[in-house]
């Protein structure tokens, strides 16, 4: 194999990136009902091409299910959650073995990583999640992630790769995240249903026109179809990182979108780039939801302030101290998500009422902000 050649064809970008990819079913596929191996042989050339040109590069890869059925030889459709995590469990094996081989051949060697939302949502977890991938990518090693479906039931999933992939480029604090598919990029109207459908090249901010034109969940062997692509491109915008989504089958597709070319459809980063414990809150599941009054909504917007209980109309779901929950104006929009440094129970006896009062309702008290505004992004 001609790796000096294949190598050249990564145009020159500068600077060091970091640079996410995520492949789902409909690419490592290719339409078909098994794993494409000369589709993941090209997927992997590229890799090893970004690389060489000394970028850093991490993959979020889909196809544990597949490659199950492959194996098993009986489909996921209509399985119970049991039989498919069965397949999850002998398929990402054979995943995991496929990309290490042809990562061999590219002279670079891979590491399996397999996270669930419990590893978002814990700081500790968190943490280590990211020093194991500091270590893998400073020694070169390319860390291949998917979730960890065989053990994760549906409670503590993150549910689709599209977002799984954006709370890793968190996580990583990503220059970007390009997420490869079997459509062209967004169009104006799912494509399978609408010949008629035109390419969106550039997308500056995620409105709620965007979030219309996706269609429900899209092949029978992905998860999410646009609406989690679109799902994932406003989480990692949000923190900074720029998405492309790009055709998987498109020559040099992944190397082309690194690069800055024009390919699929580009959503620019919200703003610049967040510091990395404000990542962690924005990465994190929302276990709850505080409703706050006029005065606080303005106060966090206009005046930089923490949220005080005094401030708070209602409190929904059941969350601990120290969980993310969203901030949200009188008119149900989001102004912000922070750490809450009370628990739901405790919340719901404090909300409205004045800080000095606090200790005297609950026996003890935490302070009097109950999100500090260190521990908050805006939205
Ligand atoms: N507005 C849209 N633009 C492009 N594709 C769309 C749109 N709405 C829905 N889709 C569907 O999303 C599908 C890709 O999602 P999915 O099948 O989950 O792929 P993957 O396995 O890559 O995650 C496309 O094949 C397409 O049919
Ligand atoms: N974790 C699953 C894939 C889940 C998923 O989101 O699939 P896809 O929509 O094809 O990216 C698997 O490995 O089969």
């Amino acid at each position: 194999m001609d790796r000096e050649g294949e190598v050249v064809i990564c145009p020159i970008i500068m600077g060091t990136m970091r640079v996410v990819l995520k492949l789902g079913t409909s690419v490592l596929t290719g339409g078909t009902d098994r794993l494409h191996r000369p589709r993941l042989v090209e997927l992997m050339r590229q890799m090893a091409a970004l690389r060489s040109a000394g970028h850093e590069v991490v993959l979020v890869t889909s196809g544990a299910v597949i490659a199950g059925w492959e194996a098993l030889g009986f489909p996921p459709r209509e399985r119970t959650v049991a039989e498919k995590q069965v397949l999850a469990a002998v398929g990402q094996g054979v995943l995991m073995h496929t990309y290490a081989q042809l990562a061999e051949i590219y002279g670079l060697k891979a590491a399996q990583i397999l996270l669930t939302a419990d590893d978002f949502r814990d700081r500790t977890r968190y943490l280590n999640a990211r020093t194991t991938l500091a270590g893998c990518l400073s020694r070169g090693v390319l860390p291949i992630i998917n979730e960890n479906d065989a053990v994760a039931v549906e409670e503590i999933k993150v549910g689709d790769n599209d977002t799984l992939s954006a709370f890793v480029a968190n996580l990583v604090e990503a220059h970007l995240l390009v997420i490869l598919t079997d459509a062209p990029g967004l169009y104006t109207a799912d494509p399978r249903t609408h010949p008629d459908a035109t390419l969106i090249p550039e997308v500056p901010r995620i409105t709620p026109e965007i979030w219309a034109l996706a269609g429900g969940a899209g092949s029978h062997r992905g998860t999410g179809g646009m609406q989690t692509k679109i799902q994932a491109a406003e989480i990692a915008t949000r923190a900074g990182t720029p998405v492309v989504i790009a055709p998987g089958d498109a020559d040099n597709a992944f190397v082309r979108a690194a690069s800055g070319e024009a390919i699929g459809t580009r959503f620019l980063a919200n703003g610049s780039r967040l510091e990395a414990r404000k990542r962690w809150i924005l990465a994190e599941i929302a276990s709850g939801r505080v409703q706050l009054d006029e005065g606080a909504a303005r106060a966090l917007r206009e005046r930089g302030g923490s949220l005080l209980a005094v401030g708070i109309r209602g409190v929904e779901g059941k969350f601990e101290r120290g969980h993310t929950v969203r901030l949200l104006a009188p008119d149900g929009t989001e102004v912000g998500r922070g750490l809450t440094r009370y628990h739901s129970g405790d919340l719901r006896r404090i909300a409205g009422m004045k800080s000095g009062a606090i200790e005297a309702e609950l026996g003890y008290e935490y302070g009097p902000e109950v999100v500090h505004r260190d521990d908050m992004v805006m939205l």
